[in-house]
């Protein structure tokens, strides 16, 4: 009978039967020898694997391997930068977004009064990062430290409030931009959502618990149509996704204070302007392609009527915030249980007085002193409102809110440091 070996090897007896023995052996070894080649290259992988893991976690504290946070030094910075440096009564905040436009100048002016700050932000790239590493160099030279990480970070923040006891949290960090939200979605609910429900669980963790004051939008309104825009108004009907996701906040916030006792103010700025700005917005980037003597697109509105913003100056922004975190209340809970009721506030921050942006463009002509050129277009469906204008005796009853700088006076300003930040003829504008 042939054997398979046979059957498979056909031949002849004899010395043809011997050299098939052979070549069956050395295909043997052949694969023995590649067999524990690779044996032992996988041995070796797995040494080296073994040895950087050791390495790792013997040298490098797990909880911050890869982050840009941690260690003695970085928790005296927060500690010191946190210190209330009033004799009574003051603060000690959380500013997230810190490096952010509204962020800096509410840090600066917490500072200035007494209050302890401790910046929070991520340096995302959604405009130049380096006018964000700019205003952080501001909060420095002012004794504020910043530090650098995501909202959604929750071993940061749960180390950050072991570190320090806030009285408040000023929440500023956000995806902004209402047209941005059609190219990249995914970042306003990372920030907006995810990021905004893991600072509360934070806060609502905490111990004591920090009243919180944070930056919904006039976005809000969307397509409400009765003016000025009250609180009382509908906000449900957002005509962008970051509106929604703004809505979505005020609801969540909610839903925080009414479980936990948290002490929530959602402030819905209306179109904030003025220095160290954000590039991504109308006035900035206008002024900007006006200098470069770059065409700037100017939307209109349906059956040719002209698009308007209640504009709102900086520095009244600011004075709003404070008044609103000098107002806010007590959170009620501790360490995630509630005790009581906490106030639950929304207002209006916005100037009260709406101006078109042909008027916009007029102004900043004027101060620039170069002609702009204009595309005049139609308004494409991209979340953009005809018009906002807001009624703020909500705030003004609250806290005295009362804004002083009209769009005109603000632009100067504005103008004055564009021109100086970018280095253009040192600064001089004309009236
Ligand atoms: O108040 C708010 O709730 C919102 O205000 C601004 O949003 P927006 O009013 O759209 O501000 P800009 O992007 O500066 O636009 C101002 C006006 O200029 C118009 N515009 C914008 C850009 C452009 O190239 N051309 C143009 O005509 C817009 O349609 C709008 O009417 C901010 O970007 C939002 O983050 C903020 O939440």
């Amino acid at each position: 009978m042939r054997s398979l070996e046979d059957e498979l090897f056909p031949s002849t007896p004899g010395k043809v039967k011997i050299e098939r023995t052979n070549m069956l052996n050395r295909q043997f070894y052949r694969c023995f020898a590649s067999t524990s080649t690779m044996f032992l290259w996988a041995l070796f992988l797995i040494a080296l694997t073994a040895s950087y893991l050791s390495f790792q976690s013997f040298f490098v504290d797990p909880r911050h391997r890869h982050l840009s946070w941690g260690g003695i030094q970085w928790e005296k910075q927060v500690r010191n930068s946190a210190q209330i440096q009033k004799q009574r009564g003051g603060f000690s905040v959380l500013v997230t977004g810190s490096a952010g436009f509204v962020g800096t100048h509410v840090s600066l002016a917490l500072k200035k009064r007494g209050d302890g700050v401790v910046g929070l932000d991520n340096f995302n790239n959604y405009y130049d990062p380096s006018l964000k590493k700019a205003r952080k160099s501001l909060l420095n030279k002012n004794g504020i430290f910043v530090v650098d990480g995501d909202l959604n970070d929750a071993r940061l923040l749960s180390k950050l409030f072991d570190i320090v006891a806030f009285t408040h949290v000023m929440h500023l960090a956000a995806q902004a931009g209402v047209r941005y939200a059609m190219e990249n979605p995914g970042s306003y609910v990372h920030s907006n959502i995810a990021g905004l429900v893991t600072l509360l669980e934070a806060c609502k963790s905490a111990n004591p618990q920090p009243s919180i004051v944070w930056a919904s939008s006039s976005s809000v309104y969307g397509l409400n149509d009765k003016v000025p825009f009250s609180e009382l108004d509908r906000t449900d009907q957002p005509a962008s996704l970051y509106a929604a996701t703004k809505k979505a906040g005020e609801e969540i916030t909610h839903t925080y204070n009414h479980i936990y006792g948290l002490s929530i103010t959602g402030l819905r700025f209306f179109t904030v302007y003025g220095p160290w700005g954000r590039p991504d917005m109308a006035y900035f980037s206008f002024t900007r392609n006006i200098l470069q003597g770059k065409p700037i697109t100017v939307y209109r509105g349906k059956n040719r009527v002209d698009l308007a913003r209640d504009f709102t100056y900086i520095d009244d922004i600011v004075k709003g915030c404070l008044g609103s975190l000098d107002t806010s209340g007590k959170s009620t809970g501790s360490g995630g249980k509630k005790r009581g009721a906490a106030p639950y506030r929304i207002f209006n921050l916005g100037n009260t007085s709406p101006v078109t942006v042909p008027t916009l463009v007029s102004i900043l002509e004027r101060h620039l002193k170069v002609k702009a050129k204009k595309n005049i277009v139609d308004m494409p469906g991209n979340g953009d409102v005809p018009f906002t204008h807001a009624n703020i005796s909500l705030a003004s009853r609250e806290f005295g809110y009362k804004p002083t700088t009209d769009l005109q006076t603000g632009l100067k300003k504005f103008v004055k440091w564009y021109l100086s930040y970018y280095g253009y003829n040192g600064g001089k504008i004309v009236d």
